[in-house]
């Protein structure tokens, strides 16, 4: 298969360069919807050498089937049962992939994931500060508005914080949008989805799509199938979960991302990070524009000074809501 030619001529590369390019990637939450099809998807992906899971169940089964792929990368998976499982699946790891915790049913809000999923990512990411401190973790357990703050004070309270390695993952947005777009400007091209992920905290910026002409009608449409497009999954799902498959190549997508940086590409993306871009509104977490380089995030954009009123508008509705979700994360993490 392609892939292994491919994984053949990274590893040679690394010769050639001198560079080792050993990229472990530990999925949490590894047995699931998403953190199955995430795990083949890295399975591809001949810069991933070696992959760790681990879930509380099932993942020995997950492992044994995604490590029969012909790649040339090991696959080891662990559950909650074995002994230091969650350690060993971390250990080296050069990404932690988080989509640990429980998914959507109709009639739910994202919010509504809180009591269950912010303990689940603040152990997770507890035993993340402990044994892979220096790994960049890519949360996409729900409600991510609030998760990466929580995420955050867990690594600040254990003294190993740097922003420049945490991310809420919000590319799943920014995959719904270019494909909404699609078939309109007859090719896949980036639409830039800033602010957060859930609701209108998610603000597609159609005006930066060059070529793109959208009537009012058809923007005012499309902004909200993609602020609303997790929705419409979980209705079709009908009680069975929310996006595990796009979800999945969405991750691994912008996991790509992170591991090309690392290898020394510079790259753009959007994430969902702490900034000082909104500090003046009291708010420290935005998804925006970000270039990555081997630390994690190199660089902060700003929002370009030609988004449209419409969408400074939709900015300033988030504000407060991002700003409710941020405060809920954070307490939740200083009052244990
Ligand atoms: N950021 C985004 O764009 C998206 C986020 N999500 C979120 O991703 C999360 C997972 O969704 P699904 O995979 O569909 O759910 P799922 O229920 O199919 O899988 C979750 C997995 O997490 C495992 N798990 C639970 N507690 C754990 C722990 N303490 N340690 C390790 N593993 C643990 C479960 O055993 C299960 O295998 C949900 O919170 C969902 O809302 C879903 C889609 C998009
Ligand atoms: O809608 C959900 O609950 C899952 C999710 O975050 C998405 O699909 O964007």
């Amino acid at each position: 298969m392609f892939a292994t030619r491919n994984a053949i001529k990274v590893a040679a590369r690394s010769f050639s360069t001198g560079v080792p390019l050993q990229s472990k990637v530990a999925v949490l939450g590894a047995a699931g919807g998403i953190g199955q099809p995430l795990s083949l998807l890295l399975k591809a992906n001949p810069r991933v050498t070696s992959l760790g899971l681990y879930d509380i169940v099932n993942t020995p089964g997950v492992a044994a089937d995604v490590g029969h792929v012909n790649t040339l990368s090991e696959v080891n998976g662990y559950t909650a049962k074995d002994k230091d499982g969650l350690e060993k699946a971390l250990k080296g790891a050069e990404l932690v992939v988080i989509p640990a915790g429980v998914p959507r049913k109709p009639g739910m809000t994202r919010d509504d994931l809180f009591n269950t999923n912010a303990s689940i990512v603040r152990d997770l990411t507890q035993a993340c500060a402990k044994f892979c401190p220096e790994a960049k973790l890519l949360i996409i357990s729900n409600p991510v508005n609030s998760t990466v703050p929580i995420a955050t004070e867990v690594f600040k309270k254990a003294g190993v914080y740097d922003p420049k390695r945490i991310f809420g993952v919000t590319s799943l947005d920014l995959v719904r949008a270019s494909r909404f777009i699609g078939d309109k400007v007859g090719k896949i091209t980036d639409v830039p989805v800033v602010g957060g992920h859930a609701g209108v905290t998610i603000i597609p910026l159609f005006s930066q799509v060059k070529g793109l002409e959208l009537s009012k009608e058809e923007r005012d449409s499309l902004t909200h199938r993609v602020q609303f497009g997790g929705d419409e999954v979980v209705k079709a799902k009908d009680g069975t979960g929310s996006a595990t498959l796009s979800m999945a190549y969405a991750g691994a997508r912008f996991a790509d991302s992170l591991l090309r940086a690392g290898a020394g590409e510079e790259v753009l993306e959007w994430a969902f990070i702490r900034t000082s871009l909104f500090e003046k509104e009291g708010l420290d977490f935005f998804s925006t524009y970000i270039k990555l380089d081997k630390n994690g995030v190199k660089e902060i954009l700003p929002l370009p000074e030609s988004i449209s009123e419409y969408e400074k508008e939709l900015v300033q509705k988030a504000i407060p809501e991002l700003k409710k979700s941020e405060t809920k994360g954070t307490s939740f993490v200083a009052s244990k």
